[in-house]
């Protein structure tokens, strides 16, 4: 048998738009004849739930498509199995402008949710208001890409000390360029303009347990929870289908997207460089210590530790930074 000829380069080249060029026209197809576009707001097992004009259509995935998560924009076609509760088939998602996955102990990494504009960064004076905690998503929110929000809940239980104390460190992030927000469940302070800054953008809410995501997501949306029953029951499958994520339309505009799994964001473990990376304000320094692999530590010709000596770096962020380090060597490559 002739052996395979080698490609040059510019024939790889023109294989490969070719290639893309067949893909493109395929999709194409697939947008005219005979599917519906839409977009993913519930995801379990083998199927999803897909609102297509307002509609509600239970799907079923294409072998070929690799992940399908809340938030996808789909092509739909009308088909599914002899079992109507399902009617259509997910032909095709679009492409996404972000991708949230989680660690997954057989696959590695598992996506969750994509499309997302912005990351509420909730935690609270109970059980206790911590900068490390905030600076550790702040660093997962860098390296995904997508902006935070912080919200600092339960400010009604703050004495005027911690109040002053948590209103500086917030001013650390505002003049770092990141929206801030306090809140409370209890006395509504900040929910209004929680449900402001939400408004036409999907998000996420994430936080350690029991700083108040559920308690913030039920005062800007009060029938959270009635909602995933309405959906199953929609579309046939009755009120108890566990639903492993779901996105929901905000009362004001805008939608979030919600799950176990959706909340864990952040909680693992980065390559030292990306953390490095996911504090803002080191980039402008980055690159001119006297060392290559500088540490920023005690080393010396330091522009990081310069800045933070001449008050251009917030200490606290500093120590944040070096805080995280520590613990991303101590524990990886697992949750903290
Ligand atoms: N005092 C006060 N308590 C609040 C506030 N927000 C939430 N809580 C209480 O804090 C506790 C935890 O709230 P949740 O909303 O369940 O917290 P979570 O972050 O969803 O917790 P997980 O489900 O474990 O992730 C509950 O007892 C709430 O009633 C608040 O603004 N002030
Ligand atoms: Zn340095």
């Amino acid at each position: 048998m002739a052996k395979k000829p080698k490609l040059t380069r510019q024939q790889k080249r023109r294989v490969a738009s070719n290639r893309q060029r067949r893909l493109d026209a395929a999709k194409a197809d697939i947008d005219l004849i005979s599917t519906q576009a839409g977009r993913v707001v519930g995801r379990f097992g083998k199927q999803a739930d897909v609102e297509i004009q307002g509609e509600l259509v239970r799907c079923h995935i294409r072998r070929t498509i690799d992940s399908v998560v809340c938030g996808d924009e789909v092509l739909v076609s009308q088909g599914g199995d002899s079992d109507d509760k399902v009617s259509g088939i997910i032909e095709l998602v679009k492409d996404r402008r972000n991708l949230l996955s989680r660690p997954d102990y057989y696959d590695g990494v598992k996506p969750v949710a994509a499309n997302i504009d912005y990351i509420v960064v909730v935690s609270a004076v109970l059980p206790e208001f911590s900068t490390h905690i905030i600076d550790r998503y702040l660093v997962a929110c860098e390296d995904i890409g997508i902006a935070p929000l912080l919200v600092g809940n339960k400010i009604e239980l703050a004495d005027p000390n911690q109040v002053k104390q948590i209103e500086s460190a917030m001013h650390v992030y505002q003049s770092l360029g990141y929206e801030t927000l306090l809140t409370s469940c209890k006395d509504q302070q900040g929910i209004p303009d929680l449900s402001n800054k939400l408004k036409d953008k999907t998000s996420i809410f994430v936080g350690q347990s029991g700083v108040g995501k559920s308690s913030l997501i039920n005062q800007i949306l009060p029938n959270a929870n009635e909602l995933v029953g309405d959906i199953s029951e929609n579309s046939g499958l009755g009120q108890h289908t566990t639903t492993a994520a779901k996105l929901l339309h905000l009362p004001g505009g805008g939608d979030l997207i919600d799950s176990p799994g959706v909340r864990e964001f952040g909680l693992w473990h980065l390559p030292a460089e990306r953390v490095t990376n996911g504090f803002i304000e080191f980039k402008a320094y980055l690159g001119g210590c006297k060392f290559r692999d500088c540490k920023h530590k005690s080393d010396p010709g330091c522009l990081i530790t310069d800045a933070v000596e001449r008050g251009k770096i917030a200490r606290s962020r500093y120590e944040s930074y070096h805080r995280i380090l520590d613990t991303m060597e101590e524990q990886k490559p697992s949750f903290i």
